[in-house]
């Protein structure tokens, strides 16, 4: 089965997402951003340059933290922790109709998104020792 990477980019407290431009294949969800293994590509590969082509952003992929099943089950997607290596983000007008920063409770108010990426925020992000390091420090005032 064909594999996408999801890019799970944190920073001051809060997780990147898109929302899926007009004309592309799930047009209008929010979700972090993601992207399809070219042939020979390893999934580290395939972050970096899906960043890039999406985003203009440069990422260090830290690694996969969960996988699951894309709906139909034509894919399976592996989600990856990457690290921001650049400040500013410029979206792909074809592929991005907007861009945000969120908390998983902002995540869920979101419309439409995945089964998959509302699973994600709700269950796997909480438990990951890198979210939670990431915010214990931070405390409240970033969470306004
Ligand atoms: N990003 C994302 N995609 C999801 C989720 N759940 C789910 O079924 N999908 C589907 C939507 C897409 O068809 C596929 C992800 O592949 P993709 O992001 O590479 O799709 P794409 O059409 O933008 O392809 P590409 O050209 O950018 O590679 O998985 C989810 O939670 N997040």
């Amino acid at each position: 089965m064909k594999t996408a990477v999801v890019a799970v980019i944190v920073r001051a407290g809060k997780v990147l997402v898109v929302q899926r431009a007009a004309g592309i294949p799930a047009a209008g969800y929010w979700t972090p951003p993601s992207g399809k293994l070219n042939a020979k590509e390893t999934e580290p590969q395939a972050l970096v340059r899906e960043m890039q082509e999406e985003l203009a952003l440069a990422v260090r992929p830290l690694r996969c933290v969960w996988q699951c099943p894309a709906e139909g089950a034509a894919y399976r997607l592996h989600w990856w922790l990457a690290a921001p290596m650049s400040s500013t983000l410029d979206p792909a007008p074809a592929e991005i109709a907007a861009v945000r920063w969120v908390r998983p409770a902002q995540f869920a108010r979101l419309q439409p998104t995945f089964t998959a990426g509302r699973h994600f925020f709700e269950t796997i992000l909480p438990g990951l020792p890198e979210w939670r390091g990431h915010r214990a420090p931070l405390g409240s005032t970033l969470e306004q």
